[in-house]
């Protein structure tokens, strides 16, 4: 199959080891309407940590599968996702927060793993890309209005976590062809942080359906807003629709970094959010019935995007058929 895609998409790129200037601000509230996506540099967030985490995650992944297969879906831990659930070329370890290091020696006490490096590395790495949300969010929430961080940031997002997901793409071997390692998506999240590695394959899809590919670029992060922030921002911030795209008969490898509302978190835009002159788009939502409701939803289960929180909670009555692409 061949997955048509434009030219390279232009997203800003936000420096955000600095404070926004006003055409940094503009660029980023455009990014975030239009797109949903942009990217950053000077986060702090070295190439030798990742290449740790990768090499460290690898020895983790040439396990066999019957090994891999303790961690889950179907035992008590749920860390795994095999092949085969999202796609068949697409497998990942999930690492929670806050305590990263704790969830990661639990898989790897379940694998018999003995070295401490992978716990103590993703402590590292979950520590200072919690901090990064934090940055960027404050940066985010700039766009909706003048003083909004302070207004909101402690009242709304203070009890966020997160979580990482470690992705490793296999492309099938002997074939030319295009493959989707992972298909068409939006992230539940408030913020999702994503490092791909040099082979690329991260597309972003237009509001006219059209899939833009964004390019990897060395020391750059992918940050996208999720579900959450976009019911939260009244559809001010947008979450798009994304997916991967296996060019190459190379592996491919990806850390993606979910900052999540809290499980009881009711999710609501505030009046001078949603502004005078426009209809409320959501109803109030609990954030974890949204979750379940993904999970549950044969359509939404994991990555296949069926039903999102439009569906869930938008105010106007739509009806709930769709196509596989969600259109
Ligand atoms: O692998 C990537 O580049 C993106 C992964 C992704 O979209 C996700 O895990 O939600
Ligand atoms: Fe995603």
């Amino acid at each position: 199959m061949i997955y048509e895609s434009e030219n390279p998409l232009q997203l800003p790129i936000l420096d955000v080891s600095e404070p926004l200037n006003s055409s940094s601000l503009a660029s980023l509230a455009t990014a975030c309407r239009e797109w949903g996506f942009f990217q950053i540099i000077n986060h702090g967030i070295s190439k030798d940590l990742y290449t740790k985490i990768y090499s460290l995650s690898d020895k983790i992944f040439c396990l066999p599968s019957e090994s891999k297969l303790k961690l889950g879906p179907f035992s008590s831990l749920k860390t795994y996702t095999p092949h085969f659930i999202a796609s068949p070329f697409f497998e990942s370890i999930r690492v929670s927060g806050p305590d990263f290091a704790a969830s990661a020696q639990n898989s790897a006490d379940v694998l018999g793993h003995q070295d401490h490096d992978f716990s103590e590395i993703l402590q590292e790495y979950g520590s200072k890309v919690t901090e990064l949300s934090k940055t960027i969010l404050n940066f985010v929430l700039m766009t909706l209005g003048d003083g909004f961080e302070s207004k909101y940031y402690d009242s709304e997002f203070n009890n966020c976590h997160g979580y990482m997901r470690i992705n490793n793409y296999t492309p099938p071997q002997n074939s030319d062809e295009e493959a989707e390692g992972l298909g068409m998506h939006t992230d539940m999240s408030c913020l999702t942080i994503v490092y791909q590695d040099e082979i690329g394959g991260l597309q972003v899809r237009s509001r006219d359906g059209k899939w833009m590919n964004i390019i990897p670029c060395e020391g750059t992060l992918v940050v996208n807003i999720g579900d959450m922030l976009q019911a939260w921002s009244n559809e001010r911030l947008r979450s798009s629709e994304h997916r991967v795209v296996l060019k190459k008969p190379i592996n491919r490898f990806s850390l993606a970094f979910f900052w999540c509302f809290e499980d009881d978190k009711v999710v609501s835009a505030p009046d001078d959010v949603v502004g005078q002159q426009h209809a409320r788009i959501y109803n109030p939502f609990v954030c974890l019935d949204y979750l379940k409701f993904r999970e549950s939803n044969e359509k939404g289960r994991f990555e296949k995007v069926g039903f999102t929180v439009k569906d869930f909670a938008g105010a106007v009555e739509v009806p709930m058929v769709k196509t596989e692409n969600g259109t």
